[in-house]
């Protein structure tokens, strides 16, 4: 089986018509997919309103009590039932998830080293049978940005984590693509333009650019992931505009394809 994850950022999710968009293209997506989604701008505007202001350190958010109750409300609760609901008028057979329904991701929280994190889940371990279960029977898995460590606790979990860790523990069994789709079209030296993307990236290129800050906040954290989940047997990673996932999913150049090393032929 050929499988590809699907990661949609909070920067897409906030703007109606671009979801409505972007669901519509994914709908399109050929063969096995699994869709993972964050919702991090809707998640901190949610949380102001209601007086919890948001606190990011190095692209993660520092979760206390309330901070966790708003997330799941936004990412388990109000976005990821939009999705399967607009997935469902697309003919898909989409399922909305967390990482605690049917056990499909667990966590354990974050040690406390210099920055305590709070509910803040790293993931352990991935329920690929109840994936491929799903998978087999033509079920779309919609996984939002919610985890839990078996013991009845939820944790918040960074959804460019949860797919590069989805696609890392499917890669075991089957070929697996990954696709990081935000709202500009690649990894961009200046990011004020989107034509200046990079179209293949490797890890001495992203040093450097990190170096120079050319790369910096939430890009390092997706780049991390990218090259974690290479590293570890997926097959493919892309990262581009959200519009342009269809072309990717052709092969046509359209935004950064992330390679392991300088010789690395895709
Ligand atoms: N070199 C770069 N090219 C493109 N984006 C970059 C770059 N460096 C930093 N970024 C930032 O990274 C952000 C994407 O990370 P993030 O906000 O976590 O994405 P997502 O929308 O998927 O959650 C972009 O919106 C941009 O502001
Ligand atoms: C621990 C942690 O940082 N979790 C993320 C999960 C959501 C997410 O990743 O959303 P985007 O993809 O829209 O950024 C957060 O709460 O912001």
């Amino acid at each position: 089986m050929h499988v590809s994850i699907i990661k949609i950022g909070g920067n897409v999710i906030d703007f109606p018509e671009k979801l409505e968009e972007f669901l519509y293209l994914f709908s399109r997506f050929p063969g096995k997919k699994i869709l993972v989604h964050g919702g991090g701008v809707m998640a901190s505007k949610f949380g102001e309103s209601l007086g919890v202001m948001p606190q990011m350190v190095d692209g993660r958010r520092i979760t206390d009590k309330d901070t966790l109750d708003i997330v799941t409300m936004v990412y388990a609760g109000l976005i990821n039932k939009q999705i399967v609901a607009k997935l469902q008028a697309l003919k898909q057979n989409a399922l909305g998830m967390t990482g605690a329904d049917g056990n499909l991701i667990r966590a354990v929280k974050r040690p406390v080293k210099t920055i305590d994190y709070g509910f803040v889940g790293d993931i352990q371990e991935v329920n690929t049978d109840l994936i491929q279960t799903l998978l087999e029977n033509q079920i779309v898995p919609v996984v939002s940005a919610i985890t839990h460590d078996k013991n009845g606790q939820l944790l918040n979990t960074n959804a460019d984590s949860i797919a590069s860790e989805l696609a890392t523990s499917l890669s075991k069994k089957f070929k697996v693509d990954l696709y990081y789709c935000f709202n500009k079209p690649g990894v961009l030296i200046d990011e004020k333009n989107d034509h200046s993307i990079v179209p293949l990236i490797n890890e001495e290129i992203y040093a450097e650019l990190k170096k120079e800050n050319v790369i910096h906040s939430g890009m390092i954290p997706k780049l991390d992931n990218a090259f974690a989940a290479l590293h570890k047997g997926v097959h493919h990673v892309w990262i581009g505009k959200a519009e342009n996932l269809l072309l990717a999913a052709k092969g046509k150049l359209s935004g950064t394809t992330i390679q392991r090393h300088r010789y690395d032929l895709y």
